[in-house]
């Protein structure tokens, strides 16, 4: 047996009219929409006719209801049963149900959002060579058609107040919602006598207007306006480049309008994420709304727009890279950190940090790219501090040499082999530095023993471990070298010091069973001061001034000063003041 389902009446009415759109002011958008339908319906027929709809809110009507009036084709009586009554039934649509291309409609609900803000809808209508019908449909699904009284073809929809929604049909606020919705409408709309229609779309007037527009509208000056045009799905408009930071991760909508109508002000969805500094302003004939009318159909013909549209930004930025470097430094001022981040999965974004965001190197500032040029390789420190260690011995060297602790800096170069193959990237520790150092020669070596014994002797409790090498540059006299997992273990043991018995059993636990290889004061046989230190013979001042380079190379490499560094840097400081000051105490 085969029945059909039942529906209840008032539940879908209820669900449609309260349920389905997200504010109630989108009554003046369904309103405007038939109107232009209607005028459309009659243009397809005699080309040039009618085109004029007018609204008179409460504020002129004075009765408290509010008139929305087209000189389109109208309904007949049949169609008036027909179309407004029956919910999901629409004028157009195909025989075969799919939406008619020139209208803006095509659910058969839209009239419904007007329970809203109404009791009651009042429609008077009249087809050319039929008689004028007055249907009223009733919030609660009744409604009722009669013969109306004389008038023009066209039609009127006059709506009755919903107890507290007065304010929605007052003359200021729908001027305004008029405005936003159908400002840029090919047809001519008033609300109680003033027009809102604009004519022109505003990219089309030019890149002044365009910028003004942006101004007025989204509240902002462009960096720049990028014309867009996308032929398959009936789209022209323009991307406005933001002048301040954003956050990528914060979507902010485009202004999208279908066949001139607005469909929302932050519509998701048509642009990749890549484009974040970029906000459009589009109107498409062929992109479908979903039913709310608020947000995009997401189908392949939208997949297609936003890859055109965004073909058309990467022209832009390739565009500035060519002709306006400068203006493209700029734009990477502004939006580096939302570039960089985009940087880490997104290979166009890659590209530009790659060869137009200048980096912290060792010789100066320079993008990836040069960096590779010179170098051959990319070569870096992973943070600001092993940078800092590294730069001017690195230097000294020919080592050429990246900063790669500002933020993303250090993963953006890692992913770079991900661009191409063939490109070597290499992290430098301070620890690789010692092995470009030379070695002195067999006779010093064995000259320096008695100096190292002692050395080390006094630096032994501070774990560090003491060695003689010659390195470039000549005036450096000491370098304080900290391997990756010689820093963990000093950061881990001094939590492990802080840490109450639970947290320092856990610890325990983690802790690696075999001691990492000691930070090493490296001493430059090179360096004049450092070679007299050595010669010196006498121990307390030996051990004096071995204490002051092991202090002197803890602050030239930013390292952390522990109490018990601070209070050998005052002892060495103080003992070798002493030995400096001559005379007896008075
Ligand atoms: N001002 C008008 N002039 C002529 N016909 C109208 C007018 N307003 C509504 N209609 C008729 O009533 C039908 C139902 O209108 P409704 O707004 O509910 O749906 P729709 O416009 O077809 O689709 P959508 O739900 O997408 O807006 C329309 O298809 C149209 O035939």
């Amino acid at each position: 047996m085969s029945n059909t389902f039942q529906v209840d009446l008032r539940g879908i009415v209820d669900l449609l009219s309260h349920h389905l759109y997200a504010s109630p002011r989108v009554y003046v958008r369904e309103l405007l929409q038939n109107a232009v339908d209607a005028i459309t319906a009659v243009r397809a027929g005699e080309a040039g006719a009618g085109g004029r709809i007018s609204i008179e809110s409460s504020t002129t009507t004075g009765d408290g209801s509010l008139r929305i009036a087209d000189d389109g084709i109208g309904l007949t009586e049949e169609q008036v049963h027909e179309l407004l009554a029956t919910i999901g039934r629409s004028s157009k649509r195909d025989e075969l149900g799919f939406a008619r291309h020139e209208f803006l409609g095509q659910f058969g609900i839209g009239l419904l959002s007007c329970f809203l803000v109404a009791d009651e809808i009042r429609v008077h209508t009249r087809r050319a060579g039929a008689a004028p019908v007055l249907w009223t449909g009733y919030a609660d699904g009744r409604y009722d058609v009669r013969p109306g009284p004389e008038r023009e073809p066209g039609t009127s929809v006059t709506l009755i107040p919903r107890r507290g929604s007065e304010m929605f049909l007052l003359g200021t606020t729908v001027a305004q919602l008029a405005t936003l919705y159908g400002s840029l409408l090919p047809v001519d709309v008033t609300v109680d006598g003033t027009t809102v229609t604009v004519g022109e779309v505003p990219w089309a007037a030019g890149r002044r207007a365009a910028i003004s527009y942006a101004e007025r509208t989204l509240g902002f000056t462009p960096f720049d306006v990028v014309e867009l045009d996308v032929p398959e799905a009936g789209l022209t408009g323009a991307a406005f480049v933001l002048p301040t930071p954003v956050n990528p991760a914060t979507r902010g909508g485009h202004r999208v309008y279908l066949k001139r109508m607005l469909l929302a002000e932050a519509v998701e969805g048509l642009l990749p994420e890549w484009a974040f500094f970029a906000r459009c302003v589009v109107d498409s004939t062929e992109l479908r709304p979903t039913a709310s009318r608020e947000a995009l159909y997401d189908d392949s013909l939208l997949a297609a727009t936003r890859e055109a549209i965004a073909d058309q930004l990467r022209g832009w930025l390739v565009r500035l890279a060519s002709t306006d470097p400068r203006r493209l430094a700029e734009f990477l001022r502004i939006h580096h950190l939302g570039v960089k981040a985009l940087a880490l999965h997104d290979d166009e974004m890659l590209r530009l940090v790659e060869q137009w965001w200048p980096m912290e190197t060792n010789t100066g500032q320079m993008t990836l790219a040069e960096f590779r040029t010179r170098h051959g390789l990319i070569r870096y420190a992973a943070t600001t501090d092993e940078f800092r260690q590294l730069a001017a011995v690195a230097a000294a060297q020919d080592v050429g040499l990246i900063n790669g602790g500002y933020t993303y800096d250090a993963e953006i170069i890692e992913r770079l082999p991900e661009l191409d193959r063939t490109l070597r990237v290499e992290r430098l520790e301070p620890t690789d530095l010692a092995t470009r150092f030379d070695a002195v020669d067999a006779a010093a070596e064995l000259r320096l023993r008695p100096f190292l014994s002692a050395a080390q002797r006094r630096l032994d409790r501070l774990g560090c471990e003491v060695v003689v090498r010659t390195f470039e540059p000549a005036s450096l006299p000491a370098l304080y070298l900290v391997s990756r997992a010689a820093h963990f273990h000093e950061e881990f043991t001094a939590t492990r010091e802080k840490a109450d018995e639970l947290w320092g059993g856990v610890l325990d636990a983690l802790a690696d069973s075999d001691p990492p290889d000691r930070p090493q004061l490296v001493l430059n046989h090179r360096n004049p001061l450092v070679r007299r230190i050595t010669a010196i013979g006498e121990e307390e001042l030996t051990a004096l001034a071995v204490e002051a380079l092991y202090g002197q190379a803890l602050l030239l490499g930013y390292h952390p000063i522990r109490p018990a560094d601070s209070a050998l840097l005052n002892t060495s400081f103080l003992g070798l003041l002493g030995r400096a000051v001559p005379g007896e105490a008075p």
